[in-house]
């Protein structure tokens, strides 16, 4: 068996810091880790201008860790008065690398979202010239549809048409959950590809459901049936390209996750990494984290991967955080549910 594992260093394609305290608590949690991550930009009020990205890039960069070398890619949130020359300039300056969509009142922060896609086709024409990826939140908000079919339909109805009408756009289904997802980016060609989270590789909707309702589990999209967990993993263990890690790590406080309406986000940034090698090692697949975590998504945004390396020890189960502090909350980290026994070597 193996007992330690180098690869290039990983990075993380779709990451929440949010703002302020919470930002404080959670990026020293990614910047230990990871070489680079896409910033989401749903932040309340959301980072919609370059002048937004900006200084948001200036407030995490303030919050890293002494000689850190974590590098935030920042992403524009589109919303229907998004102006094109904005964004190409934000794209020519090196400022964002990527824009992203989500369909109005989809998931946590997305009232500013797109309701008449017509409305943001320039910009989606000038992200096709340029080559600047639209990363999207691959679901209906239509009432009538179920929530576990939001992903399937989506692809039916905004999907599929968006990138038949805008030739060459570049698009990153985020946090993709259902096999029909995966059949989709799998077969759709060099300008699609798709993030997959370390949780939706671990959990079904029996985790969040079973033996009671389980908050910390809860997130959007919501974790589907087995089967299409079991795609997802094959996916992500295949070693083929366009499949990459996005952890979607999303913190929230305690108190809003453990309420009668608890809100939509699970907390992976802190033992990501020996959850994946674990998830790995159990399909026997440790020598295609490397691709997943560490290659696939440069390859996709065009970046070389991470020069330096990272080692991973298999030993005695890891001791990590329950919850973690935020100013005066506190943020569950995911439980896997199993015990890890893989940790970043020092
Ligand atoms: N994934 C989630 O459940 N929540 C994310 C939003 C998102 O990525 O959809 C959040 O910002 O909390
Ligand atoms: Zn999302
Ligand atoms: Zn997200």
């Amino acid at each position: 068996m193996t007992e330690r594992l180098t690869l290039r260093r990983p990075d993380d394609w779709h990451l929440h810091l949010r703002d302020g305290a919470m930002l404080a608590a959670v990026l020293p949690e990614s910047a230990r880790h990871f070489g680079r991550a896409i910033i989401m930009p749903n932040l309340v009020p959301p980072v919609v201008t370059a002048a937004d990205a900006r200084g948001y890039r200036d407030r995490i960069r303030a919050h890293l860790p002494e000689g850190s070398g974590f590098t935030p890619l920042m992403t524009l949130y589109l919303t229907e008065d998004t102006d094109p020359d904005d964004v190409a300039a934000a794209a020519a300056d090196g400022l964002v690398s990527a824009v992203k969509l989500y369909p109005a009142g989809a998931t946590t922060n997305s009232a500013s979202g797109v309701r008449d896609f017509d409305r943001v086709r320039p910009v989606l024409e000038r992200m096709a010239e340029i080559g600047l990826p639209l990363c999207v939140h691959g679901e209906v908000t239509d009432p009538a549809v179920d929530i576990f079919d939001r992903e399937a339909v989506f692809i039916d109805r905004v999907l599929d048409p968006v990138r038949r009408a805008t030739a060459g756009l570049r698009v990153v289904m985020e946090h993709v959950t259902t096999a029909d997802g995966v059949a989709y980016v799998r077969d759709g060609g060099a300008d699609i590809g798709a993030t997959i989270t370390t949780h939706h590789l671990v959990i079904n909707r029996n985790h969040l459901l079973v033996g009671g309702i389980r908050p910390h589990y809860y997130c959007l999209p919501v974790a589907k049936r087995e089967s299409h967990r079991l795609a997802l993993l094959e996916a992500a263990t295949a070693g083929a390209g366009r499949f990459f890690l996005g952890t979607d790590s999303a913190p929230h406080p305690d108190t809003a996750k453990e309420s009668a309406c608890g809100c939509a986000g699970c907390f992976t940034a802190t033992n990501t990494l020996s959850v994946l090698a674990e998830v790995f090692e159990r399909a026997d697949a440790l020598d295609r984290l490397e691709a997943f975590a560490s290659l696939n998504g440069p390859a996709f945004y065009g970046l070389p991967p991470n020069e330096d390396r990272i080692t991973l020890e298999r030993g005695a189960p890891v001791d990590y955080p329950r919850s973690i502090s935020a100013g005066d909350e506190t943020v569950t980290v995911f439980d896997p549910g199993f015990p890890l026994h893989w940790r970043v070597a020092a």
